[in-house]
């Protein structure tokens, strides 16, 4: 398809016809203005690649300083835009004015049909540099970021979280969409991460949005980009992420808490692979690869009247269910060895151990909070240690409300869990205490709590 959007803008009807008829099978479209009035307004409204200015506006006064003026205005507006002059005089001395004032070419009246054509071509072409510069600096921008964050390793090893990374593994390569679901600081953007690594896209970018802290205001323009002057504060023209993230992969973290008429802006643009900029009625096609997360239940959501159901089901072509940490078993002291490690040496505390008492803790406590908590419960205690073993006394916990009560609907399973948190719970994660209390022996007790982990 023919590329670019063109402006002309000249007080002579029949020259904006005659440029009208031969540049249409060329550009993508061609729109005429014979008053240079209008100018600024359509540039607000319109995205443009190219402007054909004529020079001399008012008939009789040929000193061309008009065309000079509104050649600065389009500049103000558009920086990128290539404007080509039009001038019935050869005039050395306003050329190289024009020139300086920022346009890319000029012609002169009357023309050569082949030689103007390759004129516009060649400004057409420097436009779409300048834009894949500008899109290019915003994807460097995020690549930095994504080199600064730090490498990070998806640890553990229980059955629940290798089912989760074989189901990762299975959908990475695939082009479908992705909906990540769990409980806070389960490790849902780590393995978005993971997906993206293992995809076909890994060489490019991935995007992340956290959807829950952009506003409703700002929810457009991050996300589909803007054009100067498309509103009071859009100084430049900018690339939003869907576009950054094109040939990667998009992560829409906090989905669910979009609001509900944004759901529908998210939709279109999602169905349709393509976006407009605030400000342009130019549509601009993405190639994503779609990956989101919540900690909501999309579902219930839906039946509340609270999430798009068409949304929903573009979104979760493949869902994937990040465990909570409590059903990880002994994964909780992988991760805590893990943390231990990292921030011992972060605060230069060599040689840190946890002792069997405080193990036996970490593993009794339920974590609300996930990974997340665990991995500052642990940083706390390698900054307030005063010797090389941690004890029960070094983990700070929140205090637990007692979980769920035991229902008729409950399974065995499910029951004796929740025997055994309230035993645990009771006997502030004493394990061989609990275990005493159960009527069981401590070995017991661990391989329960290790078996909840499949
Ligand atoms: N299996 C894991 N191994 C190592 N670190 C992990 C693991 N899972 C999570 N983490 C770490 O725990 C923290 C929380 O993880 P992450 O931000 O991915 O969770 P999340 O589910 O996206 O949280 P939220 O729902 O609050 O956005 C991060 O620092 C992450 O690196």
């Amino acid at each position: 398809m023919a590329k670019g959007n063109v402006l002309i803008v000249d007080d002579n009807k029949s020259i904006l016809s005659a440029l009208e008829i031969l540049l249409s099978p060329e550009f993508q479209s061609i729109t005429t203005l014979s008053d240079p009035n209008l100018i600024p307004s359509e540039l607000r409204q319109n995205e443009y690649n190219l402007a054909i200015l004529d020079m001399n506006f008012k008939a009789g006064i040929n000193t061309g300083n008009e065309g000079i003026y509104w050649l600065t205005r389009i500049k103000e507006t558009n920086p990128e835009i290539s404007v080509v002059m039009i001038t019935a005089y050869g005039d050395v001395e306003l050329t190289v004015k024009a020139l300086k004032a920022g346009a890319t070419d000029f012609i002169l009246k009357p023309w050569d049909n082949a030689k103007l054509l390759a004129t516009l071509k060649s400004a057409l072409q420097l436009n779409l540099s300048k834009k894949e510069v500008s899109q290019l600096k915003e994807k460097e921008k995020g690549l930095k970021s994504e080199i600064n964050r730090e490498q990070k390793y998806i640890v553990g090893s229980s059955p629940r979280l290798m089912s989760v990374l074989n189901l990762v593994r299975k959908v990475a390569k695939t082009e479908a969409n992705v909906l990540i679901t769990g409980e806070n600081g389960t490790g849902k953007e780590l393995i978005a991460q993971e997906i993206h690594r293992l995809s076909g896209r890994s060489s490019e970018i991935l995007v992340s949005v956290d959807m829950g802290a952009i506003t409703e205001t700002l929810f457009e323009s991050e996300l589909f980009g803007h054009v100067k002057g498309a509103f009071t504060d859009a100084r430049e023209s900018r690339p939003g992420k869907f576009e950054v993230a094109d040939k990667g992969s998009l992560f829409l973290d906090e989905i669910g808490n979009l609001s509900f008429h944004l759901q529908a802006k998210l939709l279109a643009a999602i169905q349709n692979r393509q976006i407009s900029r605030i400000g342009s009625n130019q549509t601009i096609p993405v190639d994503i690869r779609l990956i989101c997360a919540t900690n909501k239940n999309l579902e219930s959501m839906v039946h509340e009247g609270l999430f798009r159901e068409d949304l929903l089901y573009r979104i979760n072509t493949i869902q994937i269910e990040v465990p909570p940490l409590r059903e990880r078993g002994t994964d909780v002291l992988v991760l805590a060895d893990f943390f231990l490690k990292k921030y011992a040496s972060k605060y230069n505390k060599p040689n840190l151990k946890i002792n069997q008492q405080a193990q036996d803790k970490l593993l009794g406590y339920s974590w609300p909070g996930n990974i997340r908590e665990l991995q500052h419960t642990i940083e706390k205690a390698v900054i307030l240690s005063d010797n090389h073993v941690l004890k029960p006394e070094d983990f700070f916990m929140r205090p637990v409300v007692s979980g769920k009560n035991i229902t008729p609907e409950m399974t065995l399973e499910e029951m004796e869990r929740q025997m055994i948190n309230l035993a645990i719970e009771k006997n502030n994660g004493n394990l061989s205490a609990a275990a005493e209390q159960l009527g069981i022996t401590r070995q017991t007790l661990y391989n329960k709590i290790k078996k909840s982990g499949q």
